[in-house]
């Protein structure tokens, strides 16, 4: 049985017994095609077995590298975009208690995340909070030459060599990269820095599991074994191609069927306040993998109950192209019990002595309801425990998940052609060397 359960109960009113079965020979070709590397992008499914394929030794430096920063830090800033951030944002948030860096008494770093935006008031307002503390940095980016990154990892280098000077500073920088090629391999081959490798055959948003985001997750304390066992036991849980015994299908298989009839967009959702960055980490995963050739799911998300009081007016009555995916803990790390109150004055006591995670719970079936009710197909994926070990298995689950997706949507789920476009653009405005053609055409266009 697969440790998380996957319940598409709620949908008996938008699609039909038989549609399953009906799409079970597309889903057994997209099976074909991943499997057997028959499919597009196939270069790029590393991810399928890389929660037993991983290098060891590595695994064991990235452990040894934690270690040491947590002996030597008191801060500790991942700098990455996309892919080489939202899965190890998304973990650590998930895996530790809320507000876990204002924890007293801590035994690991407090861990930030840089080089995800252009914001130069964000970096400077970093770089004051770190103030004359203990650091060191870990740049990780697979192309090795991302402006965003780039910039936050010259800023914070330059702090670091101020502080430790160029010596010591090596002894705080981690560079996770491609193992041959981009300016950040170049650079830390030359400077001496540990390097950590994002393999060829592993996407940016399939890289959590990678060093990409293990070494973060250590130094923020992660149990690393127990999330990639999680993986690696999601991996043998969904190898059957039949949707009524493998759950990763059944969900890629009904998000395809919704999506033929007009569920354009899904909303990926939470009931804890420390899963927001999941649904950022899927938000990139489903978003890059399937958004192509002018078609695919668009992923949105929301958190709950605290969006049912700003978007709830919209998902229970708005425009009827949404349909919702829970991500629910069955068993939340921590809860309080609601007090008695003799005076009742905010008629609270039918809630007395009851915990706040029964009244979630209460909530969520609440919303189910009135949300199908609404016309919005909602599925749910129950997810034992806020542990490691369950997020290594959810994390394997939407990645199958959404290579399966693709291949039945007819598209290459996993590359991105797409990004390049503004990049290009930002560039010749910028007057970068070998775009002089392009910024002459778009200042005329943004002078007109
Ligand atoms: O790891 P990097 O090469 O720096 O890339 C970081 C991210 O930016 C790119 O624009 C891609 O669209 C993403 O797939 C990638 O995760």
């Amino acid at each position: 049985m697969a440790h998380i359960s996957f319940d598409s109960s709620a949908l008996t009113k938008f699609v039909h017994d038989n549609e399953l079965s009906e799409i079970q020979p597309l889903v057994t070709a997209a099976d074909k095609e991943l499997r057997e590397g028959t499919g597009a992008g196939n270069d790029f499914r590393g991810f399928l077995d890389l929660p037993v394929a991983y290098d060891k030794d590595e695994f064991a430096r990235i452990k040894a590298a934690a270690k040491k920063v947590q002996g030597n830090s008191e801060v500790f800033v991942a700098i990455g975009i996309g892919g080489s951030y939202l899965g190890a944002q998304a973990a650590i948030d998930f895996l530790n208690p809320n507000f876990y860096n204002q924890q007293a008494n801590r035994s690991v770093p407090e861990v930030y995340f840089a080089g995800n935006s252009i914001s130069g008031s964000y970096l400077h307002d970093l770089v004051q909070m770190i103030g004359d503390r203990d650091f060191s940095i870990n740049v990780i980016s697979k192309s090795g030459t991302t402006t965003e990154p780039s910039i936050a990892f010259r800023v914070l280098k330059a702090k670091l060599i101020a502080k430790y000077g160029a010596a010591g500073a090596k002894e705080r920088i981690f560079a996770t990269t491609d193992k041959a090629k981009g300016a950040l391999k170049t650079e830390a081959d030359a400077e001496g820095y540990e390097e950590f490798v994002v393999p060829d055959d592993i996407g940016g948003r399939f890289s959590v599991l990678s060093a990409v985001g293990l070494l973060p997750i250590a130094v923020a304390g992660g149990d690393i074994d127990q999330l990639m066992q999680g993986a690696a036991d999601a991996r043998s849980e969904y190898t059957n191609p039949d949707v009524t015994k493998n759950e990763a299908y059944r969900y890629a298989a009904l998000r395809n069927i919704l999506y033929r009839k007009g569920f354009t967009t899904e909303l990926l959702e939470n009931y804890e306040p420390n899963l927001r960055l999941f649904g950022e980490w899927w938000k990139q995963l489903m978003g890059e993998s399937e958004g192509k050739d002018q078609k695919g799911i668009y992923p949105s998300s929301a958190n709950f109950s605290t969006d049912l009081h700003s978007l709830g007016q919209y998902i229970q009555e708005g425009l009827r192209n949404l349909f919702e995916t829970v991500v629910k803990i069955d068993d939340a790390p921590n809860d309080v019990t609601i007090p008695d109150d003799d005076k009742n004055l905010d008629g609270l006591g039918y809630l007395a002595g009851k915990s706040m995670n029964y009244v979630n719970d209460k909530a969520y079936h609440g919303v189910v309801l009135a949300h199908t009710d609404g016309g919005v197909p909602v599925m749910t994926v129950n997810v034992p425990k806020q542990d490691a070990y369950s997020l290594g298995y959810t994390i394997y689950f939407f990645e199958i998940a959404v290579a399966i997706s693709g291949y039945l949507n007819g598209i290459n789920p996993f590359n991105q052609p797409g990004v390049e476009a503004y990049k290009k653009n930002m560039f010749a405005l910028l007057g970068r060397q070998g775009y002089e053609e392009l910024t002459k055409e778009l200042t005329a266009r943004l002078n007109k």
